[in-house]
């Protein structure tokens, strides 16, 4: 069954169209990512669908209950991470879940909650002494304690460090064994190659991809990245000459070489540079992402 149903939603700020025709399905149990640039138009579509904010057009429905129509249905199935900003800061850990756990009729013990996102060690640390990763899931136990059918993930590991970001993946891991519905919003490709099952590559309030990460980058790419700065800038006319190239794409300074025989085009390449007498600063080859993806489609990268 399908846990959202999203058809050509709209919405319009003034002369924005900051959701414009967005359509797609998420079904029970999946995790579903919305990947795009800030300002591509994920929260406003978030917030639609979990009836925060109300469309200009366009149909929604959760858990087969029209959002426009009636929220109340609705709202006991689903979770929603909070902002951890306004957390009050003297409480601890359990007694802010506690807290929550108080506006519902029914909720998971809230140890338990407390153990799927992985902070029993800190159940009796205020919230104002808990690190922002810990912070943040603390914010996840929070939208679990109804014991939601669908979660809501908005850029759950923005502005964390790299083991922090680690261990929220692993509380949606954890989300996804327990058979819950995970909808979230990143703009880390890193992140939706990882978590997400399917993702939605948004851009000015359009999809402009959608499919399971590794079937989106297969479909755009059978070749493989080379990837340097060089302060000379190599003329691209030139790059696209060399054994192998597909394709060449400078962007803020970095140029990418898109290979169908990276052995041939490293090696022409390497002669090049020599030749000119000038150097490469950073020089990788890396299977294709959806990073790769983004640029191909829209000529920019989703990190600015
Ligand atoms: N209440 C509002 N009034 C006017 N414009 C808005 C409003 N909310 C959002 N916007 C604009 O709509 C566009 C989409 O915003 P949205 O927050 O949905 O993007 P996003 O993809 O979630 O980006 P971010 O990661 O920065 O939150 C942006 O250009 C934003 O400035």
């Amino acid at each position: 069954m399908t846990a959202i149903q999203v058809e050509n939603l709209v919405k319009i700020y003034g002369p924005l169209r900051a959701v414009d025709g967005i359509s797609f399905d998420v079904a029970k149990g999946e995790v579903f990512g919305m990947l795009g640039p800030n300002g591509a138009g994920k929260s406003t579509t978030t917030e639609m669908i979990e009836g925060l904010r109300k469309p200009d057009g366009g149909s929604i429905h959760v858990l087969g209950h029209d959002v426009l129509k009636n929220v109340e249905p609705i709202k006991q199935r689903i979770g929603i991470q909070l902002q951890t900003t306004s957390l009050f800061q003297k409480l601890t850990t359990r007694e802010l879940v506690k807290l929550f756990a108080s506006f519902y009729k029914n909720t998971l013990p809230v140890d338990e909650v407390i153990g799927l996102v992985n902070l029993e060690e800190k159940v009796n640390t205020a919230s104002k002494d808990l690190s922002g990763g810990q912070r943040q899931r603390l914010a996840v136990a929070i939208a679990l304690i109804n014991d939601p059918d669908i979660i809501f993930l908005d850029e759950p590991t923005t502005g964390l460090d790299p083991q922090a970001r680690r261990s929220m993946w692993d509380v949606v891991s954890n989300l996804q064994k327990r058979g819950k519905t995970v909808f979230l919003t990143t703009h880390y490709m890193e992140e939706a190659e990882r978590l997400c099952d399917r993702v939605a590559v948004v851009d000015h309030g359009k999809i402009i991809a959608l499919g399971k990460p590794q079937a989106l980058i297969h479909d755009n790419f059978d070749e493989t990245a080379l990837e340097f700065s060089n302060d000379e800038q190599l003329p691209e006319s030139l790059l696209a000459t060399l054994p192998g190239v597909e394709r060449v794409q400078n962007e803020n300074g970095i140029t990418t070489i898109y290979s169908k025989g990276v052995a041939r085009t490293t090696n022409a390449l390497m002669a090049l540079v020599e030749q000119q007498q000038t150097e490469l600063r950073g020089f990788t080859i890396r299977a294709a992402t959806l990073e790769d993806v983004f640029l191909k489609l829209t000529g920019r990268r989703i990190r600015d």
